[in-house]
């Protein structure tokens, strides 16, 4: 029986840009891509199997080994590390996290807030910035958190800047850029170097060129 790559793909915002780099790497991705609701899609003839997650979710899949390899925005990564390895920048869902907050204030003396759905990256730069800083934890509707009062400062990603120009924030400080990465299972990658690194060398082809 021949082997089969599993690849955890990520719904939401990255999936149809990774989806038209793997068809553009040549795999042939079935109309099911497009339109319907399964979660595991197994394409035989190119022997590969892909499990349909959550964004945050890909690199645990990844990690446990039940998917050989994923697709993960760097800020997840950032966020959480995880016993994978990065084998590739793919160059897509491009976006950045920053630092942002209401125009002209200056954040409390003493231990001020700050609101993200990014609590380790948020907590190491302001460590690195020499700041104590509080972190409060939120899931969504970051920009909120400043308007409302809840906190001085949120970190977040920024892509067209539409969410804070219409709520009428700034950008205090840029962070780090973000694109979506594959991470490969350290095991998996030995046992199925052949067809991983096969994957690498058509997405790669593609990257470049979409690139330059
Ligand atoms: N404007 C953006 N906002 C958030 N994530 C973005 C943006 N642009 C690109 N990305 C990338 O997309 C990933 C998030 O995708 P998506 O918003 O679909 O998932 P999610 O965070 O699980 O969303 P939700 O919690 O709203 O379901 C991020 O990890 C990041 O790498
Ligand atoms: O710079 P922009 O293009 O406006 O994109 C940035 C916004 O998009 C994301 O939120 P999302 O839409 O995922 O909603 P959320 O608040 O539920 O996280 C992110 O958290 C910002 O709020």
């Amino acid at each position: 029986m021949s082997e089969i790559l599993t690849i955890a793909m990520p719904k939401g915002r990255i999936f149809e840009e990774a989806v038209d780099l793997l068809r553009k790497a040549g795999y042939l991705l079935p109309p099911e891509f497009d339109e319907s609701r399964k979660l595991i899609i197994e394409i035989e003839e190119e022997g590969l199997r892909f499990i349909l997650a959550k964004p945050t979710d890909v690199p645990t899949y990844v990690e446990h080994g039940v998917a050989d390899i994923g697709i993960a925005g760097k800020d997840v990564m950032l966020e959480e590390e995880r016993d994978v390895y990065e084998l590739l920048d793919l160059q897509i869902s491009g976006c950045y996290l920053a630092v942002a907050g209401l125009p002209n204030t200056k954040m409390n003396d003493v231990a001020p807030k700050i609101a993200t759905k990014y609590p380790n990256v948020a907590a190491a730069y302001f460590r690195e910035q020499g700041e104590q800083v509080e972190i409060i934890k939120l899931n969504g509707s970051i920009e909120l958190a400043p308007i409302i009062g809840l906190a001085d400062r949120i970190v977040d990603i920024v892509s067209t800047g539409r969410t804070l120009v219409e709520n009428g924030l700034v950008e205090y400080e840029r962070i780090v850029d973000v694109t979506s990465r594959l991470i490969v299972n350290p095991v998996s990658y030995r046992i199925k170097d052949k067809m991983i690194n096969d994957l690498v060398a058509r997405l790669s082809k593609v990257v470049s060129v979409e690139v330059n």
